[in-house]
């Protein structure tokens, strides 16, 4: 290893950096003197702080327990020891002694090993594997749910249906985390190795989407595999489905889809022998399917076998107790890539509390991302954000109105669409009440001033 003043340092340093494993230095006195970005990331650890320090000293109120490594460093032993943290799963720590005296450890975070041993077996996964970076960015749901009452008790909703047997229905604006709550609900019910298959159904060509979910037969049609090909509902076999943007499944999807989730058989394109699929469905949409029923462009018999039990999930600008939360965790990861750590000043604090998140949490982390660039330059920093007025604060949802309308909070006996709309004219009506105009209410509720006239206007 080259030491501070060596001018090859800083080569050497983006090398390790780069590296798909963590590697940390100690040096004979047990000091830290190298520590590379994806042991920060793996580890929950500080880079910055990091020179200098025992390892004692950086682990505390790490992401992991490093009393084991601790331990086995004063007995003088190497070799590997399994370390567990809340977040971050189980990582394998190798210990080295080196010629300095000192010591150097490997952190490989199990999960991509499993991932890798999973592929080497021709089991694939339909996505990409994360990156430790994307996974430390997992939601901490059990903290959230402390926060957030609400939270909690919409995944106890999950969770109890999922272990009943009950399909669910995740629903809510783009970005509220549908995905990660139907990925959470499937580890809750579910072995560590059972696959969870993830289908954008927007994603897909409408001329692709029997063959991708039922697969083909080999032969099927001109340009089939020759060996045939499993879809994605045999893939999901022993695990979950989870079928995102299901309001976008073309119509004549839709009736083969039923006849599966009735019976549990796949019948590939080109073949004669239904196969039995054993698999959970979660389905997630940001569509009115019950409205998209009534334009005969959604199944409402479908709709039935898929929703069986309901997730609404509210938009961010109405759970401040979380927007907080993520905030904080995300700067936290921002500041693990990079060397001068992100100091937010209380007016962009403040301006990041005030906006409504059209976007929701991704559009959260993309402008924590965009300010992490930009630095606190006012001119530079994205004008949703700075147009806010400030001295208006920011209007959460007012406690009458129910934050999503899910379809048991609809007023009796009015269709949705109108129930929604109802909602709204409360929202509005109430932020002009607290406000005192409609121009105030239009800033906090993040809409112009047009939108406000034009839904408050009685029609004749
Ligand atoms: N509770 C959470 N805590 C931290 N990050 C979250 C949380 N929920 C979602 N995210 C992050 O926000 C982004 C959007 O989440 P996700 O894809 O689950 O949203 P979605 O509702 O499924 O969006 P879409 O409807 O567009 O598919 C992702 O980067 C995800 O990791």
């Amino acid at each position: 290893m080259t030491s501070h003043t060596d001018p090859q340092r800083p080569a050497l340093e983006t090398a390790l950096d780069a590296l798909p494993d963590g590697l940390i230095v100690l040096d004979a006195a047990g000091a830290v003197t190298h520590l590379n970005r994806e042991a920060a990331m793996i580890g929950g650890l500080d880079a910055t702080t990091a020179p200098g320090q025992t390892l004692a000293r950086l682990g505390a109120g790490s992401a992991l327990n490093w009393l084991p490594v601790e331990e086995m460093i004063e007995a003088g032993r190497t070799g590997s020891v399994m370390l567990r943290g809340d977040t971050v799963g189980a990582v394998l720590v190798t210990l080295r002694r080196i010629a300095t005296g000192g010591h150097v450890l490997t952190l490989r975070d199990l999960a991509v090993l499993d991932h890798a041993r999973r592929q080497a077996a021709g089991q694939r996964d339909a996505a990409p594997f994360p990156t430790t970076a994307e996974r430390r960015l997992r939601p901490d749901f059990a903290r959230q749910r402390h926060l957030s009452p609400w939270l909690d008790r919409m995944m106890s909703r999950g969770e109890r249906a999922l272990l009943q047997g009950a399909r669910v229905i995740i629903t809510g604006e783009s970005g509220v985390g549908k995905t990660e709550i139907a990925r959470h609900l499937h580890a809750f019910v579910s072995n560590a190795t059972d696959p969870f298959i993830a289908v954008n159904c927007a994603a897909i060509p409408e001329t692709l989407f029997e063959s991708e979910l039922f697969g083909y037969e080999k032969g099927a049609f001109t340009g089939a595999s020759t060996e045939g090909k499993k879809g994605l509902i045999e893939m999901a076999e022993g695990g979950t489905l989870f079928l995102d943007e299901i309001g976008e499944i073309p119509l004549p999807l839709q009736a083969k889809l039923l006849t599966f989730l009735e019976d549990g058989m796949v019948m590939r394109i080109g073949g004669t022998r239904p196969r039995r699929v054993s698999v959970r469905v979660i389905s997630a949409t940001n569509r009115d399917l019950l409205a998209m029923a009534e334009e005969r462009r959604f199944r409402l018999d479908l709709y039935y076998r898929l929703a069986v039990v309901n997730m609404p999930i509210k938009p961010l600008r109405e759970v401040p107790e979380l927007l907080d939360h993520l905030i904080e965790r995300f700067l936290t990861a921002i500041n693990q890539r990079r060397s001068q750590p992100l100091d937010l000043s209380e007016d962009l604090c403040a301006r990041l509390r005030a906006y409504q998140y059209p976007g929701n949490i991704r559009e959260l982390w993309n402008l924590m991302q965009q300010i992490s660039v930009l630095g606190d330059d006012i001119d530079e920093l994205p004008r949703r954000l700075m147009a806010i007025d400030l001295d208006v604060g920011p209007v959460r949802a007012p406690a009458t109105a129910p934050a999503v309308a899910g379809a048991e909070d609809r007023p009796e006996g009015l269709p949705l669409r109108e129930a929604l709309a109802e909602y709204e004219l409360r929202i509005i009506e109430e932020a002009i009440r607290i406000h005192g105009s409609k121009r105030k209410a239009a800033a906090a509720l993040g809409v112009d001033i047009g939108t406000i006239s034009r839904k408050t206007r009685k029609e004749p």
